[in-house]
């Protein structure tokens, strides 16, 4: 059996299939996305990480043109959610994107930039090996959007629209215990309003803070709910210093998988978090032929 290699890995169990794909050969068509990241038949995961570098993908068409302060040597994350559907950025992908880089000798510095099409995003590997890692994301300016609001499980919360590369609601709600936020029924998607968010948008719930942490629960636009969204807990952490009064610090967000340090200092942020590489192996080159 011949096959196109892979790997899985997650961050706080958001987790992601990751293509190397040097030459930019691979038609990521959404379809086919989608049938790589099915739970059932495919390899599984909230979304797929082509590795590549950024000249190769705008020599091959996939990108117009090297985002600002993105070098065309510059490995760059080309992000696709579950569904196939591109997104800017995403926290843990870049995470999990620097460990792979690190653990498979593609970069050996600690600190390095990757690129997205939200931008630069500047990593510090901490330590890594072939399994785990722990990596500082410079995740860029956090921009406050206004507030909206957003339906699920029979209620209405009032949340802070917030870009991070990619749209936001962070809803902090203030009569919320960690216990009710499990409880909140998020199997179906919640209802936003699409004049506000017209590309669609990433809803996080969370406590208020509370000793410097917040608990958080997200459901993703073109996923579904994640046990972890890094952009979103840089969202939360945002939402919830602002509901605090505060417009900078340090927020320790817990998520289902696991807990990750955001720092938001002068309109800008950073994520701290875990890695883990799970996984390599092949996909069959049959097998993707057959999706057409
Ligand atoms: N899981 C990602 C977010 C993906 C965002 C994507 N769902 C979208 O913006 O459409 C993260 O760790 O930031």
């Amino acid at each position: 059996m011949s096959g196109m290699d892979f790997s899985k890995g997650h961050g706080t169990e958001n987790d992601f299939v990751v293509l190397p794909d040097p030459d930019v050969r691979l038609d990521l068509r959404a379809d086919r996305v989608a049938a790589l990241c099915d739970r059932r038949a495919g390899v599984g995961g909230d979304g797929l990480l082509r590795v590549a570098r950024t000249g190769a993908l705008v020599a091959a068409g996939v990108l117009d043109a090297a985002p600002a302060g993105v070098g065309a040597d510059d490995w760059f994350m080309d992000y696709r959610n579950a569904d196939g559907s591109i997104a800017e950025m995403c926290g843990n992908g870049v995470r999990v994107f620097a460990h792979y880089l690190r653990a498979t000798g593609r970069e050996s510095a600690d600190e390095f930039v990757v690129g997205s099409r939200a931008g630069a995003r500047p990593v510090v590997v901490h330590r890594c090996d072939g399994a785990t890692g722990e990596v500082t994301v410079g995740m860029g300016e956090v921009r406050e959007l206004g507030t909206s609001t957003a339906t699920l499980d029979g209620q209405t919360l009032t949340g802070l629209g917030i870009d991070v590369g990619n749209p936001h609601l962070a809803c902090v709600d203030k009569g919320l215990t960690a216990a009710k936020l499990a409880a909140l029924d998020l199997t179906t998607a919640p209802v936003f309003d699409t004049d506000f968010f017209p590309h669609g948008v990433n809803v996080e719930i969370l406590t208020p803070m509370a000793d410097g942490a917040v608990d958080m629960r997200v459901y993703e636009r073109g996923v579904g709910e994640t046990r972890s969204c890094g952009t979103g807990t840089v969202a939360a952490a945002a939402a919830a210093l602002r509901s605090a009064g505060r417009t900078e610090g340090e927020v320790r967000v817990r998520v289902l998988g696991g807990e990750v340090q955001v720092s938001v200092r002068g309109g800008v942020a950073e994520l701290r978090g875990p890695s883990v590489l799970v996984a390599s192996g092949q996909v069959d080159d049959a097998w993707w032929a057959r999706l057409g």
